[in-house]
């Protein structure tokens, strides 16, 4: 929670007749946030079909979508919030959008336009460059006054995307500046930038960057192997520290070698491992890498459920499989079986794969 609104306000609408804030961010599964460009007509008319293939489908208004196609962009997201069946507001598949950068001369039509005509399907509003606690109470009482005006009845979250080196060195404010906040994506591409880093990707890591073995005295001359390193380990991890500080959800960004599919699945993997909870899916293709990525797999489920058995009432210390499992491998592994129980509930092949473990023998 910030410091700047005291216990006791936090959780009340910023404006009168504003839906009440949540109190808990709910747990939806959001493996892959699909973006795609409302303004590209052949783009725009795959997304009915995409409808229950993926968890979150995402308007971009923001970069990647030319200046002269902004208005297009945004007008294209309504048509498509008000027309498209099971997408957003409570449907299979949520509806985010990631709107203009407050300084923009785009952002306030954004959402002047937006939570008016499709205010009631907008699951998510992802904001961009995001410096500091002071850019999320801004749009936390803009949307509450919209809200309101609009007659809404559920309160529409906020993401932010963590981009600038101002917003990392402010994330865990950011995290807590409203009871709107739903998690945190890394902007790799803008951040890489705004850092002065030397890369010129989006995403995923450099071959320069990386440590060389030391040399053998005995063979000095011999070739010495290099490991390359994470240039994002820093960053992902303190973004997933602050999150579940405030009870928010992380997740990695984009992957912009949309070729380079092995390479993705590695950067994404490391993300889950860390704690992140989906990533971007920027083709069509990276939808299905995010999907098998983010759901935990058969053998660490079945893993899990062995632990969870012969842990029993959850106390003491058990050897399985000649290793110590007690309270804290309990709780990682309560993590993962939690996680494959939200994604079974919605996804009706996983069920079908989780169901087909063997039940565990009780302690
Ligand atoms: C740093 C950041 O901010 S990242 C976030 C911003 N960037 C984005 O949102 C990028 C979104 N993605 C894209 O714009 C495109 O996927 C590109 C430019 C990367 C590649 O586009 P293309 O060269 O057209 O890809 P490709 O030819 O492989 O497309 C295959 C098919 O998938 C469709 N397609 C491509 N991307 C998408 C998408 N994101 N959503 C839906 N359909 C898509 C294409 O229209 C094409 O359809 P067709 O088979 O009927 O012709
Ligand atoms: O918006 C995303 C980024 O990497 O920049
Ligand atoms: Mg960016």
């Amino acid at each position: 929670m910030s410091s700047s609104r005291s216990a006791k306000d936090f959780f009340r609408p910023l404006a009168v007749g504003a839906p009440t804030p949540l109190t808990e961010i709910p747990a939806r599964p959001s493996r892959a946030i699909h973006f795609f460009d409302p303004s590209n007509e052949k783009m725009a008319g795959k997304i009915p079909g995409m409808v229950g293939t993926v968890d979150v489908l995402l308007g971009n208004l923001e970069d990647a979508v030319k200046a002269d196609n902004k208005v297009a962009a945004r007008e294209g997201l309504v048509k498509i919030g008000q027309s498209t069946e099971g997408l957003g507001g409570g449907g299979t598949t949520q509806l985010w959008t990631r709107v203009n950068a407050l300084d923009s001369p785009w952002f306030l039509d954004d959402v002047m336009t937006l939570v008016p005509a499709i205010g009631d399907k907008l699951d998510v509003i992802m904001v961009p460059k995001v410096q500091g606690a002071e850019d999320i109470q801004y749009v936390d009482r803009l949307l509450a006054q919209l809200e309101a005006k609009a007659g809404l009845e559920r309160p529409i979250l906020v993401h932010a995307i963590l981009e600038t080196a101002r917003g990392v060195a402010n994330v865990e404010e950011i995290c807590g500046a409203s009871p709107r906040m739903q998690g945190i994506s890394l902007g790799p591409a803008d951040l890489a930038a705004d850092r002065r880093m030397k890369t010129t990707r989006v995403g995923g890591g450099h071959p320069g960057y990386l440590v060389r073995q030391d040399p053998n005295p005995d063979q000095p001359d011999a070739s010495r192997p290099t490991y390359q390193q994470d240039l994002w380990h820093y960053t992902i991890a303190r973004m997933v520290d602050a999150c579940a500080m405030h009870g928010i959800y992380p997740y990695y960004g984009p992957f912009g070698d949309i070729a380079d599919v092995t390479a993705c699945e590695d950067q994404f993997r490391n993300a889950f491992l860390l704690g992140c909870v989906g990533t971007w899916s920027l083709h069509p293709k990276q939808i299905a890498i995010a999907n098998k990525v983010f759901s935990p797999s058969v053998e660490d489920i079945t893993h899990a459920r062995r632990v969870v058995a012969a842990m029993g009432d959850g106390t003491g210390a058990v050897m399985l499989d000649g290793k110590m499992e007690d309270d804290a491998s309990l709780k990682q592994c309560l993590v993962l079986v939690r996680l494959a129980e939200e994604l079974a509930a919605i996804d009706p092949e996983l069920k079908k794969q989780y169901d087909a473990i063997d039940a565990p023998e009780e302690a």
